[in-house]
């Protein structure tokens, strides 16, 4: 079955309606920042760039590093953004744009989060470097599709009771990283951590500039939860989307946060871009 102009929007070039990409633009390995200045401080260790392309935030470069061809593109802020992109990164692959026929055989990317994130538990300093073993979401989106068996349904089991929270309209969800592409990120200096994502960087993160966050308790109830011995770490704002929509699809991802900000402790990194930019090397090392 062929899927309508109004649902698989492509751009008169052919490319993918919000990302601007063709199919060849994209490599099987695929960097995803929020930032989409943060595109270009990573594309500048490639050796060699062969695209670069753009629409609105969706920020793309594709080169190669130590004979690895790689694509960065940038998400923007949001699991709303993650929705676009992860849909219609896969439909690059995995969707005939000329026939508008989804492929028999399907491609898997590899897809690496480097994003920023802010830690809840007070032994996490700023500047650490976390890998997501586990995304909660908080924000919905993956509760607009059907496909739920691949979720940690062990943890959301006690996570969903514990917090409580489905009556002030908040119903988590939770997946996986990509256990066999988080290998290669592995480290003695990698922090592993569970991390709750959010539709917002203020009450949504339990932050109060001039308004009150609807739920006081949010902070102290994700410190304490723990699960098999493991404590939630850190709160961003795209890892679950991007595990969840990975996982529907068939794709591996993983995510690697710089930690810049303790909300425990109240500090942020003195040093903000030096430690973003150390991340960003030590994923392209490990990468290639
Ligand atoms: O640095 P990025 O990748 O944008 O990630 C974090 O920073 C933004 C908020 O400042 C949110 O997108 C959050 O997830
Ligand atoms: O606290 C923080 C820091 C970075 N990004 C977030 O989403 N939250």
């Amino acid at each position: 079955m062929s899927i309508a102009e109004s649902e698989l929007i492509l751009n008169p070039d052919g490319s993918i309606y919000h990302l601007n990409l063709l199919p060849e633009d994209i490599a099987p390995t695929v960097v995803t920042v929020g930032d989409p200045e943060r595109v270009h401080d990573v594309s500048k260790y490639f050796d060699s760039i062969e695209l670069k392309k753009g629409k609105r935030e969706f920020i793309t470069h594709t080169g190669i590093l130590n004979k690895k061809r790689i694509t960065v593109i940038s998400t923007g802020i949001g699991t709303d953004n993650i929705d676009i992109v992860l849909n219609e990164l896969d439909a690059l692959v995995n969707i005939d744009l000329r026939t508008r026929k989804v492929k028999q055989q399907k491609s898997s990317l590899d897809i690496i989060r480097i994003g920023t994130s802010g830690a809840i538990q007070k032994d996490i300093p700023v500047d650490t470097f976390l890998l997501s073993q586990t995304a909660i979401g908080l924000d919905g989106l993956l509760h607009f599709y059907s496909e739920k068996n691949l979720q940690n349904n062990e943890l959301l089991q006690k996570l969903e009771p514990y917090l409580n929270w489905n009556h002030k309209g908040i119903r988590p969800y939770a997946f996986d990283c990509d256990e066999t592409v988080a290998k290669i990120f592995l480290g003695n200096h990698i922090r592993l951590g569970v991390t709750i994502t959010n539709a917002g960087f203020y009450a949504p993160q339990g932050r109060q500039l001039r308004l009150k966050p609807n739920l006081a308790d949010f902070h102290q109830k994700l410190q304490e939860f723990r699960f098999k011995n493991r404590a939630i770490t850190n709160l961003e704002m795209e890892t679950a989307g991007i595990y969840g929509l990975s996982k529907l699809l068939g794709h591996k991802a993983v995510s690697m946060n710089a930690i810049l900000a303790n909300r425990a402790t109240g500090a942020f990194s003195k040093e903000p871009n030096k430690t973003v930019d150390s991340l960003i090397q030590y994923c392209l090392q490990q990468l290639t």
